[in-house]
């Protein structure tokens, strides 16, 4: 079983990387949509803010029995002043009173349902955006960067770790609004005593300050929860991936240790994580204890506060307290989630910076009417010493088979991938009917292209499905009957339980390899392609159905598609009307069958000699083996 090369992990996040990342989020944040961030934040702040009123209305109410000799009397505020703060002159009957504390309630409530909901909109479209522009970015990126990215990274990072970001985007939002009430009710402080209000900011600074360890250690954790999700979701990968071969050799077990190995080392790390914060908040809370404590006693006896503003100011310094309390926890819980943001965007970037650049506009390229043609093209994959492709030229004649041969690793692939313009050699031209293709036209080229490969990607549905899903709008019965027929795979879909209807399971798996291939056959020949190629489309069938494909193939040509296939096996090539054999990314032999054949060392003589077909010479149109 092979595995993708593990990506290189970075380093846990520096407070600085740290704030910067946050910073970013914001900035995402605030793009979702015109001021949405900030009326989430206002909802959030009066959310945090009227937490208490109802119960705050108490206290009239209390102080209104306490005055009165059991009836339904008026409390009488009067006017009072707490500080430079004024308090109306007013009186209210106790019945009014509690008509309010229960209308708060209930306003109380629908707030917070309207909050709760625009909260969760603002986020899950904060996250959908991030997820649509990596999964934009991954479908744009060039295919050359693409395919040598692991699949389990970017699909980890497409669920798991957005779900995370969720998170991070509602601890950012967390921390504002806790910061914003701090800065609210210390202005009240402010406007109670200036001093209590330096004491009560210095307190939380320091406690705040010497929770740093704290929150680095948080830091440490979300690195490594990270890194073991990433692992977890690597290890699922490849035991899914090779789940056959795995349990055909008694493999599955060193699969199974692995994945418990990793659930056991973050189940480690999330109970050291959960000991620390447990500590760190108990310590924070502990300190602010004793801030109050000390706040009651300088207030007392240094600050010289009668008993009004004492009471003022405590209430006050209750809701500060779980304010600066909340900052800690948030931060830490920030900084958790904060690695699956840093790495999205990472990707992310990666990906746009290797974008296509024929990912833009399309050009339109008029219909294939005659040839398609590589110039001189040479191509190296990134990081390979040697060159895949070495001025190579060839012309592909519109409307006939063009056969690819040669040894594994002479570039046929490659070729075809250059035809699709899915990569774009490093020099040489592609041109179709004579016009050279430049980024744009290469986007507008693959509207008339199709592709069939070894492995061929089914989806989990009918039989149906999958070959509507490549086809331009709806499709009539008899035209998919004679599709299949093409492919050679009606009789064998016409025995399935419910026929197009049967449900082919994930990836096909409930069909045979070769059944699957001729499914994906039969998918392509409905899109009616200008261009198709067939990349080892056929390997997994038997040579008569391997025939019969092939004639199929011919005829498909004969109506209109350029076709060309790529194979080992002789039965899939000496039909072809030309034939081009490649040899360390150069060609090295070309033209019709006959002409081939009659070259005794040629290497496609040597291929249907190898195959058994010595005396056999290549197929004309309309004959069978
Ligand atoms: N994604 C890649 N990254 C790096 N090198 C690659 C990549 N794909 C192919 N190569 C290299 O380029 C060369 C040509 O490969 P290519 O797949 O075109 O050969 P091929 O003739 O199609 O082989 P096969 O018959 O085995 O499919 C080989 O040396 C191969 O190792």
């Amino acid at each position: 079983m092979t595995r993708a090369p593990a990506p290189p992990q970075p380093e846990p996040l520096a407070p600085g990387e740290a704030l910067r990342n946050a910073l970013s989020l914001i900035r995402e944040l605030r793009a979702t949509g015109a001021g949405r961030f900030w009326i989430a934040l206002v909802l959030l702040v009066l959310g945090s803010l009227t937490e208490g009123l109802s119960v705050l209305l108490l206290l009239p109410v209390l102080h209104l029995l306490s005055q009165s000799d059991g009836g339904l009397g008026r409390i009488e505020l009067g006017q009072h002043h707490i500080g430079a703060l004024n308090l109306p002159d007013w009186s209210i009957g106790l019945p009014t009173l509690l008509l309010i504390f229960v209308g708060l309630a209930v306003f109380q409530m629908l707030f917070n349902r309207g909050k709760s909901v625009y909260l969760s909109d603002v986020l899950l479209d904060f996250t959908n955006r991030q997820r649509l522009s990596l999964f934009r970015a991954l479908s744009k990126a060039r295919w050359d960067r693409v395919s040598r990215m692991s699949g389990a990274e970017l699909e980890h990072a497409l669920t798991g770790e957005i779900e995370r970001i969720y998170m991070c985007a509602f601890y950012v939002l967390s921390i504002l609004q806790a910061m914003i009430g701090l800065a609210i009710y210390l202005a009240v402080c402010l406007a109670i005593s200036w001093p209590m209000t330096l004491i009560t900011l210095g307190f939380g600074t320091v406690a705040l300050l010497v929770m740093r360890p704290f929150r680095r250690r948080a830091a440490r954790f979300g690195h490594r929860l990270q890194s073991r999700r990433m692992e977890q979701f690597r290890t699922v990968a490849d035991f899914l991936g090779g789940l056959k071969s795995a349990r055909a050799s008694n493999r599955e077990a060193r699969h199974l240790d692995a994945f418990a190995a990793s659930l056991d080392q973050t189940k480690h790390d999330t109970r050291e994580f959960t000991r620390s914060n447990a500590t760190g908040s108990g310590l924070f809370q502990l300190s602010l204890t004793t801030g109050a404590a000390a706040f009651i006693f300088l207030a007392i006896t240094w600050a010289g506060l009668d008993l009004t503003r004492i009471v003022a100011l405590l209430l006050v310094a209750m809701r500060i307290a779980p304010r600066f309390l909340g900052l800690q926890g948030q931060a830490q819980q920030l900084l958790v989630s904060l690695p699956a943001w840093r790495h999205v965007r990472t990707l992310s970037r990666k990906l746009t910076a290797a974008q296509d650049d024929s990912a833009g506009e399309a050009t339109h390229v008029p219909p294939l009417a005659r040839s398609i043609q590589l110039q001189d093209v040479s191509y190296s994959y990134e990081d390979s010493a040697r060159a895949a492709l070495d001025g190579l030229s060839l012309t592909i004649r519109a409307g006939e088979v063009t056969a690819l041969i040669g040894a594994s690793g002479s570039g046929k692939s490659t070729v075809a991938d250059l035809l699709m313009g899915l990569i774009r050699a490093q020099s040489g031209t592609l041109s179709v009917d004579g016009t050279v293709l430049d980024a744009k036209a290469l986007r507008g080229w693959r509207e008339q292209t199709a592709y069939v490969a070894q492995e061929s990607f089914l989806i989990h549905g009918s039989v149906r499905a999958n070959l509507e899903g490549g086809a331009h709008g709806q499709l009539a019965d008899t035209e998919i009957w004679h599709a299949l027929e093409m492919a050679n795979a009606d009789a064998f879909v016409r025995e399935l339980p419910e026929g197009l209807e049967t449900r082919i399971g994930d990836r096909g798996v409930l069909l045979s390899g070769g059944q699957r291939q001729r499914i994906a056959l039969a998918a392509a020949f409905l899109r009616k392609p200008a261009f198709l190629v067939l990349d080892e489309a056929t390997s997994a069938l038997d040579w008569q159905a391997q025939d019969c494909i092939a004639h199929s193939v011919k005829r498909i040509a004969r109506s209109g598609t350029t076709v060309v296939t790529i194979a080992h096996r002789p039965s899939m090539v000496r039909f072809a009307d030309h034939i081009y054999a490649l040899k360390d990314g150069r060609v090295v032999e070309d033209g019709r069958g006959p002409e081939l054949m009659a070259r005794p060392d040629g290497t496609f003589r040597l291929m249907l000699q190898h195959e058994g077909y010595e005396n056999v010479v290549p197929l004309k149109t309309g004959e069978s083996h």
